[in-house]
Order: C-alpha cells, then structure tokens, then sequence
C-alpha cells in the first residue's frame, strides 16, 4: 500500500472515532479516500454501530452496498447530521476545490442538506492558495462553449486571466455526470477569493454548479504518510 493511500485510510478512521455516534444520519462523500472511509465505516456497522446513510455518488453507493451500508434515498432521509467527504485541495480556512471525481453538484447538495461537514484527506491536499488543481464547473450539454465562453469572462471579472478552460473528456468522450451534464475544467494557477469566484460561477446561465466549496467544511482530518493523523476544527 502507498504511504498517501495508508494516510487516506488513517484520516477516515479518525473522522469515524471523532466524529460519527450511533443513531447519526451520515453523508458520504466521493473519491478514493471517501471510499477507503465508507470501507471502514462499513466494519464498523457489521461490529454493531448504527447509521442511516446517504451517498454524493452512484460509485459510492455501490462501494456502500459492498459493505453492507443500506443507502437511504437522499429526498427521505431529512437533514444530515455530518456529511464526511475528500477534497482535492483545501486551503487553511477550509475552502476547497472539488470535483476531481464529477461528483460535485451531488456532493454539495449533501453538504449542504448537512449541520456538519469534515474534510478527510491525505497531506498532499493542503494547499495555500487554491488553484492549482483544476477547478471544475458541472454544466447543462445545450450551449456548453457559450456557457466556456461566460466562465473564462466570470473568471477574468474576479482577476483570473488565461485560464486554460476545456470540457473535460476520457479517451475522446465526454465525462458524464450522475446527473448528465457535462464537466468544464478551468485551469486557474492561483484563485484569491474563492467565495467571490464560487458565486460569480454560478450566476451564468448553463452552469449548475462549480467545485468551490467556500462555507461548507468546519474541520478537517487530516492523514500523514506515517499513518498519524490530525484534527484541525475552524
Ligand atoms: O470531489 C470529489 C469527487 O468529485 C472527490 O471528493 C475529490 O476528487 C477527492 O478525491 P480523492 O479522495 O480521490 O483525491
């Protein structure tokens, strides 16, 4: 096992000792460290701990249903306790990007439908000024290279010139989300005012949602190569 895979694994098992109790209603979130913790989450119901879950995925669901996690549909489960779920970067005042994994629009109205969310990620995702990774904007398929033409705009409006921006694509085909929509990456280099950003994205026209995640999380665990871990909460 890579050590960045060992501190995923770490950071879940944390957040489960930390911060999920029985009787809790628990959003699980997306991508390989969401997964290794619904994995770990899942020995800890056949041990006896009892949760009502819901998933930001279909590849979640089904990792869930692997372990014997019963998925509640996420319109009959009410509001969330806590949703845990991974970013791809995170700053130091908890804003991150998403959506490594297209799941983002899922994933934020999970978040949202949540009192609390904590981040888990490995040591590689804290990050001092986000941007670096691609922020991705889920958008409607009609009109989607007017909709790129009103991101790059939006973007250069908050004092982010030259992104490179493209649809995102997997051996030729367009990336798909849960939901049928289409995935725009945008480059960014550095972004200053994620908030500012997150809702500039979303005031165009064929954007549903982007992978700026400013207000949601209020801690993160995070895991360390050498397996120890570290919770940080706002
Ligand atoms: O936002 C996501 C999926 O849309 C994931 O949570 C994010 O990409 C992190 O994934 P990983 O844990 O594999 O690095």
């Amino acid at each position: 096992m890579s050590p960045q895979d060992k501190a995923k694994i770490a950071a879940g098992k944390a957040a489960i000792d930390e911060f999920v109790f029985d009787g809790m209603k628990i959003g699980l979130g997306s991508g390989t460290t969401s997964h290794f913790f619904v994995r770990s989450l899942g020995e800890r119901v056949r041990d006896g701990l009892s949760i009502t879950a819901t998933t930001t995925s279909r590849s979640t669901t089904a990792v869930a249903e692997e372990v014997g996690i019963v998925i509640t549909d996420v319109n009959d489960i009410g509001e969330l306790d806590l949703t845990i779920d991974g970013p791809d970067e995170i700053d130091r005042d908890f804003n991150m990007i998403k959506g490594g994994g297209a799941c983002l629009l899922w994933e934020k109205i999970v978040a949202h439908a949540s009192r609390k969310m904590i981040t888990i990620c490995d040591e590689t995702k804290i990050v001092d000024v986000l941007g670096a990774f691609p922020l991705p904007v889920e958008v409607v398929r009609f009109g989607y290279r007017q909709t790129m033409r009103l991101i790059e705009k939006a973007l250069e409006n908050n004092g982010i010139a030259g992104a490179d921006i493209y649809r995102r694509e997997t051996n030729g085909d367009p990336v798909i989300t849960d939901s049928g929509h289409y995935i725009i990456d945008c480059k960014c280099g550095q972004i200053h005012d994620p908030a500012a950003v997150e809702t500039a994205l979303n005031m165009i026209p064929g954007v549903v949602e982007n992978g700026l995640f400013t207000g949601e999380s209020s801690g993160m665990v995070v895991g360390h190569f050498d397996g120890s871990t570290k919770i940080i909460l706002k």
